[in-house]
Parts: C-alpha cells; sequence; structure tokens
C-alpha cells in the first residue's frame, strides 16, 4: 500500500546531528528519502544521497526543517522567506528561538512550529515537544504524524513552558549519558574494570528505562520494588537521598538549562 506522507516534500536547513537523526528515524519508518532535501551553501553531498541544493531553490515546500544553530539563523531568514509561502509549513528544532521570532522571519508561512526531539529520533524513540502558531488543525495533524514516526508527540499548551521541555526531553539524553557515565566511573573507581563496568551500566540503564517505559508502576515504586528492605539497594538510594541530594542536583541542572534556553531566546528576539 503505498504510504501517506504527512508532508510530501521537506527542505532540511541546517543537516546536523539533530536533523540527521531525525531523518535516519523517518526513513527507518518507511519515508522515503525523495521525500527530504537538504540546503548547505557549501557541501556537495550528505547522508542518506538526499538531494542537496547550494543555493536556496525556486520551488515550493510543504514544510521547512530549521536544523541549524539557533545563532545562524540570521545567516539564512532573509534568503529564505521567499520560500516559506502560505503552503509551507516552518519547523524548528532550534532551542531558544520563540514563536515570534520564527512568526516575524517567515511571516507568510502556513503556520510556524517549535518542534523539539532528541537523538533517539534515530531509533524512532524521540521524546518531541511540540508547540505551533497560525497552524489550521490538519496541519496539526500532519506535524503529530511526522512526530511519531521518530517517537512520540507531546503538545504543549503554554510556550513558556518549552524550555523547561526542552531541557528534560532535548537535553535530557546528555544527562543521562553523564549519570551513566558517573556510574561506570565510580565502579571503575571501586574496582571493576573500566570496560566491563561501562558495558554493565549502558545495559543496566537500557533495561532499567524499556522496564519503567513498560511497567504500569511509577519509577518510585520500581525504585521501592528493587530496594530490598535491610539489603543493598536501600544504602545506595539513602545516600542519593540524604539532603534531598539528588532531587536538589537535578532541579538545578534543569533549571540551568532552561534558563540558558531563555537567555537564547531574548538574544533570538533582539537580533530582529
Ligand atoms: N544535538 C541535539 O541533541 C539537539 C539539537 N537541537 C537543536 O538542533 C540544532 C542543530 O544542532 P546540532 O544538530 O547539534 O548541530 P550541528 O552543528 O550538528 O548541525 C547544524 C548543521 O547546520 C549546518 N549549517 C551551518 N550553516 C549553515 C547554513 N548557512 N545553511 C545551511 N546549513 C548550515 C552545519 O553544517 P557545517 O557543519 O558545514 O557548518 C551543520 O550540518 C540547534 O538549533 C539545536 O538547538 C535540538 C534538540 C537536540
Ligand atoms: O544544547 C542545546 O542547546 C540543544 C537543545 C537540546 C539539546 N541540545
Amino acid at each position: 500500500m503505498e504510504r501517506i506522507l504527512a508532508f510530501e516534500k521537506i527542505l532540511i536547513v541546517g543537516f546536523g546531528t539533530m536533523t540527521g537523526a531525525m531523518v535516519d528515524g523517518w526513513l527507518a519508518a518507511g519515508s522515503p528519502a525523495s521525500q527530504f532535501e537538504v540546503y548547505h551553501p557549501r557541501k556537495t553531498e550528505v547522508d542518506h544521497g538526499l538531494k542537496v541544493h547550494n543555493h536556496f531553490p525556486g520551488t515550493q515546500f510543504d514544510a521547512i526543517l530549521l536544523g541549524i544553530k539557533p545563532y545562524i539563523i540570521d545567516e539564512i531568514a532573509a534568503d529564505l522567506e521567499p520560500l516559506a509561502g502560505p503552503r509551507t509549513v516552518i519547523l524548528s528544532v532550534l532551542a531558544g528561538v520563540e514563536l515570534e521570532s520564527l512568526a516575524r522571519r517567515f511571516p507568510r508561512a502556513r503556520g510556524v512550529v517549535r518542534f523539539m526531539p532528541n537523538l533517539a529520533s534515530a531509533l524512532g524513540k524521540s521524546p518531541n515537544a511540540l508547540i505551533s502558531r497560525g497552524l489550521d488543525a490538519e496541519g496539526c495533524g500532519s506535524v503529530t504524524a511526522l512526530a511519531e514516526e521518530i517517537g512520540t508527540a507531546e503538545w504543549l499548551d503554554d510556550e513558556s513552558q518549552f524550555d523547561l521541555a526542552t531541557a528534560l526531553a532535548g537535553s535530557g539524553p546528555g544527562f543521562v549519558y553523564r549519570f551513566i557515565d558517573a556510574l561506570a566511573a565510580g565502579a571503575g573507581e571501586l574496582g571493576l574494570p573500566a570496560d566491563q563496568a561501562q558495558r554493565l551500566a549502558v545495559a543496566m540503564v537500557e533495561g532499567a528505562a524499556a522496564l519503567a517505559a513498560a511497567s504500569p508502576h511509577p519509577p518510585q515504586e520500581l525504585a521501592r520494588r528493587v530496594a530490598s528492605p535491610g539489603g543493598m539497594t536501600q544504602k545506595g538510594l539513602d545516600v542519593l537521598d540524604a539532603d534531598g541530594a539528588l532531587d536538589t542536583l537535578v532541579t538545578r541542572c534543569l533549571r540551568a538549562a532552561r534558563d540558558r534556553g531563555q537567555e537564547m531566546a531574548a538574544e533570538a528576539r533582539e537580533k530582529h
């Protein structure tokens, strides 16, 4: 059966680590490579043999996916605007660039969408935070379908929460990798061979996350089930919980990431 595409033609401006992972996920989900074209001023070829334009093409696209670094936006916005007419949705993965900043740069677009994925897009496991301005219900449905091909679609009601959702779901893998690394390093310091400690830590987190996702029980209850009364786990949890150490650290971490998003939003607002 022919696959119905949420957006038939998507131009990717900034085909890097993040949008590359999204394309890996979309292709794995069955999208044809011909759905995606890339603009890059210098590159002549990119992964998956996607068509590359060194100049902005004259044709209209159903969506333009912005995947450049946030501070690059004004290097491309004015030249890209003529392509962003009333049939084109702007999808932006740019951290800290608000709907207002997008709408001001692309005022004729069908709608603007902040689409915040993470690198697990490549495996179809990205929690995608979404918010839009000006996009009709059908367009939002298409964005939901596109997001669900690479994970889940979480529409936010209030843009003031977007930077926090980005800190949690977009930056989150970075925080989890640090935790895995700390577990492995700690076990190494206490006596396990480093490579074995890393293998055990990665496999443990993979299994624990899969179990949390599949279980009807919340993580707090799962932790309780691991900790036998008077046993080993409880002694370790006591260290993480003492004076709210872990909760305090994690809240500070999320606050710092969220606040940087707000600073970046102010920079993008001021520039235009
Ligand atoms: N990395 C992540 O986990 C996440 C990133 N994001 C967002 O994704 C965006 C990109 O981040 P990331 O993928 O990590 O960064 P990358 O540097 O990997 O990707 C940016 C890409 O943009 C290209 N580029 C630079 N200038 C231009 C230009 N003028 N026209 C077209 N393309 C250009 C770069 O090419 P070249 O290398 O040749 O300069 C590069 O391929 C950011 O806005 C970030 O906020 C969001 C969620 C998660
Ligand atoms: O670090 C960043 O700014 C981006 C946003 C989420 C993940 N990477």
